[in-house]
């Protein structure tokens, strides 16, 4: 038996999962205020910070680091890779520490992992990072050719919840074509075709539906003159984006359970927010269904914020004329990663190392 330490941090969460073999035995699921979480500069300088949270809720619930085989981390923003079980070693660590690819919560998986495999003489893996890249070429064209549309997404969670939806139906996840939509901190609407995702929005920088941190897709023109304006640094324009966009600049909060309570409370402004942040869904999970020819055998809502009712509402009753539309709401990404550490360390499959 395998005792594992699943390490998922997100942009509005830190979640952390007990496995023996693939059983889970606890989580604890630790939320982060926007506030806190734009405090700090870089991802990076969060390190000892989301490392504390995770000894300290392991210390109150008299779990000691040295029972586990092995530390399993969330996969950050590395270069375009395939899916898979990835050992995490110096080249890996070198890009995530440089911050070669962007900044997102998700490049201190493989750090803490690590971090905590290091000193407890562990090895550390991760899986399925957000970079998982099966686009077409097609996808790719931007509309101006100094661009390139880029695959970052919630990959673990999407190639997860497609799967388990294949196993419920008895079929084989690359015999169907889905739109998988995860509702987090930030959101992406991502077209599997036969088992690869060949389109999906960049949910991290500006491009696709808005989120509780995110901006979306913003009028371009606009945003230039804003940059020469001379009233906005290079950081804060990129934090309006990615950070302090969507819900953060709107309501202030990251919050999407706030939001809803303040819409159902009366409160015209949160709803009318709350509604543009599902109509933009439903909009991209219409250019999802364009790209599968409108062959498309289940529209799938995941996320934190596919516990919403009110959202969920939303988004189906624009979309339901495209597939039948089903929720699993929160993540299998804790089970998604142990599961596939497990793979390597029962000698199933061989891990892949990243150059
Ligand atoms: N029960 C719920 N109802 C509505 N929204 C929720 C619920 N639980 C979590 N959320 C929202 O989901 C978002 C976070 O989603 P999650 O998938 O956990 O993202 P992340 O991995 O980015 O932290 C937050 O805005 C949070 O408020
Ligand atoms: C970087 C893409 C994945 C993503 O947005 O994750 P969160 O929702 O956890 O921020």
């Amino acid at each position: 038996m395998n005792k594992l330490l699943i390490i998922n941090p997100g942009s509005t969460s830190t979640k952390i999962g007990i496995f023996e073999d693939n059983r889970e035995v606890k989580s604890f699921t630790l939320r982060h205020e926007a506030s806190v979480i734009n405090s700090f500069k870089k991802v990076i300088d969060q390190f000892e910070w989301r490392k504390d949270e995770i000894k300290k809720i392991l210390t109150e619930n008299n779990e000691s680091l040295d029972s586990f085989d092995a530390f399993v981390g969330r996969g950050g923003l590395l270069k375009p890779i395939k899916s898979g079980t990835y050992r995490v070693n110096e080249a890996m660590l070198s890009d995530l520490r440089k911050s070669i690819k962007g900044e997102h919560a998700s490049n201190l998986g493989a750090i803490i992992a690590h971090g905590l495999g290091t000193e407890f003489g562990k090895e550390s893996f991760i899986a399925d990072p957000v970079v998982v890249d099966e686009m077409e070429d097609l996808a790719r064209i931007s509309g101006h050719k100094a661009f390139e549309k880029v695959s970052i997404f919630h990959a673990l969670n999407q190639k997860a919840v497609a799967k388990r939806y294949a196993k419920e139906k008895g079929v084989s996840y690359s015999d169907l074509n889905l739109i998988v939509v995860h509702l987090g901190g930030g959101i992406s609407v991502g077209a599997h075709e036969k088992g690869r995702v060949i389109d999906v929005n960049n949910a991290l920088n500006g491009d696709g539906p808005f989120s509780p941190e995110r901006s979306g897709s913003l009028p371009v023109a606009d945003l230039v003159e804003l940059c020469y304006a001379g009233t906005h640094e290079k950081a804060e324009v990129l934090k309006m984006i990615t950070g302090k966009g969507g819900f953060v600049s709107y309501l202030d909060t990251n919050d999407a359970r706030e939001v809803e309570d303040k819409a159902l409370a009366g409160d015209a402004y949160a709803m009318k927010i709350y509604s543009a942040m599902g109509y933009q869904v439903a909009k991209e999970v219409g250019a999802a269904a364009a790209v599968l020819s409108g062959k498309v055998d289940a529209i799938i809502l995941t996320g934190g914020i596919a516990y919403s009712k009110l959202m969920v509402k939303l988004i189906r009753e624009r979309v339901e004329f495209i597939a039948d539309v089903v929720v699993y709401p929160g993540e299998d990404e804790l089970l998604a990663l142990a599961e596939a550490a497990n793979r390597v360390l029962s000698g199933e499959e061989e891990a892949i190392t990243y150059e």
